[in-house]
């Protein structure tokens, strides 16, 4: 029988190799069509006398990244449109939904014949899961090859069956750890963990799994044989006992209970470990029908993997715009910036040009890439041949008709006008007419500095952050004139290497920025209420962002906080800034000379390493301190949730951002807006508009009129409104 993703092959041992190869896709992922397949699969190799046993292996370079977005979407389009009308019911057809898959792999574990996972490339989520209910499990020792159940970064975790079948392989500590975090697991880290059997070389794959089988492999998954006890004998054990008190604890600790989905693994593995594994199964398929109905795990799927994948696919590219092959990328000025973007090009197999005032600058920033280079060499992350070939693409310059053949050229010279005005006027005299020219300005208004540009239809921002090869998010900025075409270049570089844009419109800040200052803000007022510095540091991350605002504000300087409100009050006047943050910085930088990180003075002392950073004990020599029981965490939390969500809704009604997806992926992948809440506008429309709104209210009754809520805020309350309803970018497809 053919089958659209699967190939089937019997050798003459009688070994069916059963390779998953979707047509027309990069990577394999399960939706109703593959299920349906391997499920007849499954039953003709059961029913054909002469196969012995089956080797489950991939036709790509990978091996799968687990569930497909469309499966991701019915489910949740089921949740959104029937919830309401009738929660028992949908919550019954989502168990049923959730037991699809569970009850296919159980139905593989029991089939009766050996089945080898032979995992040839990273295998992530569902796709490993299947290969847990093999009965032998070979990966290759090919660096490419990770191992994940990266499904808790979603707001989920896994559901069909990897819960039960990880806590009976791995210890428990370990299968908590790698299931709560969603961590990448290498092959041999996976063996160590008894989750894979073999690791081999790429070419030993297939014969390694098929000799299993030849070896008499047992189709019978270790918890089915009598007298099964989990590692390190289940519960009831003396290191057990440590470990299962202490792991709520633990959790807490890391997740400040922001995550149902990493709660919701710890029970399925407590409770699943103390019945037998049919139960287990039960056990998990409940709490995951009941994560999947939390706003939790709604809003993290809609940003962090649906929006965040559509932005990544261009869905904010101008129609009808020919996509652009980028064959060569200019970037001038080769400093802190500039540097590593032409690192990250590079690294996407395009040659850049890279700029600066003499040879040895360029050379020098050159040299960013080649110790970034070494650096993943060193990790096993590059091989020697593929860094030497990536360097190459970086041709140091000092020559500015070395551009002449740039599809695109980034601008990251000094942040001056002055300054950025000379290079517009040099790089256009050499550039050809098709190519278009962005600045990675962060502080320069796109418009303002298209002024100098003989042709600003093709001149845009593009604002990387720093640390550029680790952050993901890229803001495209509009001026007033940007024309189409720029913006399908941008877009197309961004893609091409592999970041997720957000296109912004022109304005101070432009958007990640605006919401930065916002929180850093909310913290120099809490600093000058009086509450202790490590409160505030505290209480962010208990809100769910990934850095306090003080460590934050220091990685960033403060002397730039103070240079951003002195230009302020220049540009828009003394009444634009609070008078009590500038006399803060002030002292801080010009009295104190305490610049941040980058002085190793700011907020937070940095002594040499290893000693660890600590707050610097002049901060309660500023204001009068309050004791820790006169200071309400709970609503310092708040405050700063609030205060950015508030920042990003303006945004939106000034029309700075004009598709909900962009400010939630934006304020996560920007500064790490508390995940779980889908980011900023997901938080205002997972509390309720109205409810929002009142608690704007009552802050700025107690902190300040910043705490107002908007005009656009109060009217959506009083129809009802969402945003991404009102905005309506977002289509869910119906459940099919
Ligand atoms: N530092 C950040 O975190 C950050 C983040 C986003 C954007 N930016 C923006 O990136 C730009 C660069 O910032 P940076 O931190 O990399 O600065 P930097 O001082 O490290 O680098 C600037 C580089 O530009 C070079 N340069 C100056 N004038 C030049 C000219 N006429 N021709 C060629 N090269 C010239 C300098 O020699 C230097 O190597 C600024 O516009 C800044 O606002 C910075």
């Amino acid at each position: 029988m053919a089958y659209t993703n699967f190939t089937v092959e019997t050798d003459a041992d009688g070994i069916a190799l059963v390779t998953w190869d979707m047509p027309g896709k990069s990577m394999n992922v399960f939706t109703a069509e593959v299920m349906d397949e391997l499920n007849a699969i499954l039953d003709a190799t059961v029913a054909d006398a002469a196969v012995k046993g089956v080797v489950f292996t991939s036709g790509k370079s990978s091996f799968s990244g687990g569930a497909d977005l469309s499966m991701i979407k019915s489910m949740f389009s089921l949740y959104q449109d029937e919830k309401a009308k009738d929660p028992a019911a949908t919550a019954q057809k989502l168990f049923n939904l959730v037991g699809r898959m569970t009850g296919l792999f159980r139905k593989l574990e029991t089939c009766g014949k050996p089945w080898v996972s032979a995992i040839n490339g990273t295998c992530m989520g569902g796709a490993f899961e299947l290969s847990l209910a093999c009965h032998g499990r070979v990966a290759s020792n090919a660096k490419s090859v990770k191992i994940a159940l990266p499904e808790v970064k979603v707001g989920l975790f896994p559901g069909a069956g990897g819960t039960q079948r990880v806590s009976r392989l791995a210890d428990a500590q370990s299968a908590l750890q790698m299931m709560t975090t969603g961590q990448s697991l290498t092959a041999a880290r996976a063996k160590a963990m008894n989750l894979v059997h073999q690791v081999v070389e790429p070419d030993q794959l297939i014969p390694a799994a098929k000799q299993m089988i030849k070896d008499g492999l047992k189709p019978v998954a270790p918890w089915d044989e009598k007298g099964f006890k989990a590692p390190g004998g289940g519960i009831w054990t003396p290191a057990a006992a440590q470990l299962w008190p202490a792991a709520p604890a633990i959790l807490r600790r890391e997740t400040s209970g922001n995550y149902p989905a990493a709660l919701a693994i710890l029970k399925c593995v407590y409770e699943g470990l103390q019945v037998p594994f049919d139960t287990g199964l039960k056990i998990e398929q409940r709490y995951f029908t009941h994560v999947l109905q939390t706003t939790e795990a709604y809003s993290m799927i809609r940003s962090l993997f649906i929006s965040m994948q559509e932005l990544g696919k261009g869905a904010r590219r101008p129609a009808g715009q020919p996509k652009t092959e980028l064959k060569n990328v200019g970037v001038v000025g080769a400093g802190f910036m500039g540097a590593s973007i032409a690192y990250v090009t590079a690294a996407a197999g395009i040659p850049v040009t890279l700029i600066d005032r003499d040879i040895e600058a360029a050379t020098k920033g050159k040299g960013v890439g080649e110790g970034l280079v070494k650096d993943s060499i060193s990790k096993g992350r590059m091989t020697q041949d593929e860094g030497a070939a990536l360097l190459s693409r970086i041709t140091p310059s000092a020559d500015y008709s070395d551009l002449k053949d740039a599809d695109l050229v980034i601008e990251a010279v000094f942040e001056d006008r002055e300054v950025k005005k000379a290079v517009i006027e040099a790089v256009e005299a050499v550039l050809p007419p098709t190519a278009v020219f962005a600045s990675n300005t962060s502080t320069l208004p796109i418009t303002g500095l298209a002024k100098n540009s003989k042709r600003p239809a093709d001149f845009i921002g593009v604002h990387f952050f720093s640390p550029v090869e680790k952050m993901m998010l890229t803001e495209v900025i509009l001026g007033k004139e940007t024309g189409d075409r720029a913006i399908a270049v941008a877009l197309d570089y961004v893609a091409a290497i592999k970041k997720t844009p957000i296109v912004v419109n022109d304005t101070r800040g432009f958007f990640v920025n605006r919401c930065v200052f916002r929180y850093i803000h909310e913290a120099y007022d809490m600093l000058i209420e009086g509450v202790p510095a490590a409160m505030i540091e505290n209480a962010a991350k208990m809100a769910g962002m990934p850095v306090g605002p003080l460590a934050l504000n220091d990685e960033v300087a403060i002397d730039l906080s103070y240079k951003i409100l002195k230009a302020t009050v220049a540009d828009l006047g003394e009444k634009a800034v609070d008078p009590r943050h500038m006399q803060l910085v002030t002292g801080l930088v010009e009295r104190e000379g305490r610049l941040g990180r980058k002085n190793a003075k700011g907020f937070y002392e940095y002594p040499p390493k290893p000693a660890k950073k600590s707050l610097w004990p002049g901060l309660r020599e500023l204001y009068p301190q309050k004791k820790a029981d006169e200071v309400d965490v709970g609503v310092l939390k708040q405050r700063f949730l609030v205060t950015i969500a508030l920042e990003a809704a303006r945004t939106i009604e000034e029309g700075i951002v004009t598709d909900p997806r962009e400010a939630d992926v934006g304020s996560i992948l920007g500064f790490g807006f508390a995940p779980y809440t889908g980011g900023a506008l997901s938080y205002i429309d997972g509390m309720g508009v109205k409810t929002f709104v009142d608690l704007c209210e009552k802050l700025a009754a107690a902190y300040g009129p910043h705490f107002q809520p908007t005009a656009l805020l109060k009217d959506m309350a009083a129809k009802g409104e969402t945003f991404y309803g009102r905005f309506d970018p977002y289509r869910v497809e119906k459940a099919a």
